[in-house]
């Protein structure tokens, strides 16, 4: 089938990419014309394991175009996906200026009757808006039919995701819209669920909101076991075993980041605000993230008094590991409310340095080994687990630091480990491990590296 997809960031790409592979004919459009530039030399514009390849031979293969050029990626399409951004806006709620600005696009550039399937995470309705730009900036004399399709994939695996979804959420009023979106999808052999328009847009919020709400809820129940000694590793296993619960999004840490999470919340609060729903519940869990963000440095200046001149290590900047988005990451707020402490903040990240520039503080100062981070720091503060990360930083702190501690915001590590190492080792929902005895020697530590 011939398919437009309209934005070419994580989520449009990835689409693209996706369905190139499954055998249809895809162009991909940007407004961007740096990034199909490079697209269309093979080369992504993003950090997502695996995309590269998959998008290399597509293009090779010649399913897998793509243009600035709305005329030319739209014309004799059959089916077109809006991927475009919603980024939060001023008061919380979804910009949708570029999904209107994209259906502005589709109609005015369409040569045949088309179906309209939104990928972008949209609010209740904007489904039939997006529908009522088309026509009404329609040239010719097409039917026009919208689907919703929210996205369901993770940044870091959404090459992976996308062929090993849970499932695909088709929202139409239109049967014949629907079943074509289901024919285009069929390749991937992936459960299909139908529903009405307004239902897939909520199922979008909900999922994205009930993961969030998993993750304050354990970092709640973190921080209240570190009051009355119970350790939330071990928490965590215990009530994620219960199937009902599940072991997954069980992790305690500094918080939810990344481009979704923390803007859709807040959309969805937009959203009950504004039918009079009191939304209480996502309120908490927006309210419990924000503080989360900043518990390693309440804890680093609780344990230090000031942190004024310590030189202090910042390992992992992207909001998560396996990708290069600094949207709403963690070290954010971490280095601005150490950099205000009098902290000097030294950042390691494997991929996302380049990133990072563009949105930390000024001041920051960037290494592009690890060695060299822990080297030169007072502190360490893990706040991403790349696997990197995880695998030297325990180690490599003990080898180079005089006084080895570190703030993990991941729990990375066990306590039997920090212990080992001598390492001092704070974390999140546990009991501090403060080392004892002699230090092994750097001999038997390099051994064992
Ligand atoms: N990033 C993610 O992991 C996921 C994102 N989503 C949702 O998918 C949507 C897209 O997110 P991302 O891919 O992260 O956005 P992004 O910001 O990375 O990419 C959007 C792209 O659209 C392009 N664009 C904007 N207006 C255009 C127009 N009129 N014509 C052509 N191109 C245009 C921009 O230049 C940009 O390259 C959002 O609604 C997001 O909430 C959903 C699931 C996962
Ligand atoms: O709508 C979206 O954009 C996407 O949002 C998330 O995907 P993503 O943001 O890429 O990454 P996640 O793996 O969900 O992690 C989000 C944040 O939660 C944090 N997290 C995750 C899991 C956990 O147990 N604890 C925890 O703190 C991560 O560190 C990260 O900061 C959802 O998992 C996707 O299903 C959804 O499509």
């Amino acid at each position: 089938m011939k398919i437009a997809i309209i934005g070419t960031g994580y989520v449009g790409l990835v689409t693209g990419v996706a369905l190139s592979e499954i055998g249809h004919n895809v162009t991909c459009i940007d407004i961007n014309p740096e990034k199909i530039e490079l697209l269309a030399k093979g080369i992504s514009p993003i950090y997502e394991p695996g995309l590269e390849e998959l998008m290399v031979k597509n293009i090779e293969i010649g399913n897998l175009q793509f243009t600035s050029n709305h005329i030319i990626g739209l014309k004799d399409a059959e089916v077109v996906y809006i991927a475009v951004g919603t980024p939060q806006g001023e008061d919380g709620a979804a910009d949708l200026s570029y999904i209107f600005q994209a259906a502005r696009d589709i109609g005015q550039n369409i040569t045949r009757d088309v179906v309209v399937v939104t990928k972008s995470t949209v609010p209740l309705g904007t489904n039939y808006k997006v529908k009522e730009l088309v026509l009404l900036n329609l040239q010719g004399n097409h039917s026009v039919e919208v689907v919703s399709n929210p996205e369901f994939l993770r940044e870091g695996s959404a090459v992976y995701d996308s062929f090993n979804g849970d499932r695909i959420v088709i929202g139409a009023d239109n049967p014949e819209a629907a079943n074509l979106i289901e024919e285009v999808n069929i390749p991937f052999g992936l459960p299909i669920i139908k529903t009405s328009i307004s239902s897939a847009e909520m199922i979008k919020y909900a999922a994205n909101a009930f993961l969030a709400t998993k993750i304050s809820f354990i970092n709640e129940i973190a921080n209240l076991s570190e009051k009355v000694g119970a350790d939330i590793s071990e928490v965590a296993k215990g009530i994620g075993q219960d199937e009902r619960i599940g072991s997954k999004f069980l992790n305690a840490g500094i918080g939810f980041g990344g481009s979704c999470f923390p803007k859709d919340t807040k959309a969805l609060l937009k959203i009950s605000e504004e039918v009079d729903h009191d939304f209480h519940l996502i309120k908490s869990v927006i309210d419990i993230n924000e503080k989360q963000k900043i518990n390693l440095v309440e804890k680093a200046k609780e344990r230090f008094g000031s942190l004024k001149g310590k030189r202090i290590s910042l390992l992992g900047l992207a909001f998560k590991p396996d990708t290069d988005d600094m949207r709403e990451a963690a070290s954010i707020s971490v280095a601005r409310n150490l950099i205000d402490e009098g902290a000097e903040v030294i950042g390691y990240d494997p991929i996302a340095i380049e990133n990072a520039k563009k949105v930390l503080p000024e001041s920051v100062t960037y290494v592009n080994y690890i060695e060299d981070a822990i080297k030169q720091s007072d502190i360490v503060f893990l706040l991403t687990d790349w696997k990197e990360i995880v695998e030297k930083a325990l180690i490599l702190s003990s080898l180079f630091m005089d006084q080895p501690i570190i703030f993990d915001g991941r729990n990375c590590y066990t306590v039997e480990a920090a212990k080992k190492y001598h390492v001092e080792y704070i974390s999140i929902g546990r009991e501090p491990v403060i080392p004892d005895g002699k230090k092994e020697s750097k001999t038997s530590l390099v051994a064992s590296f």
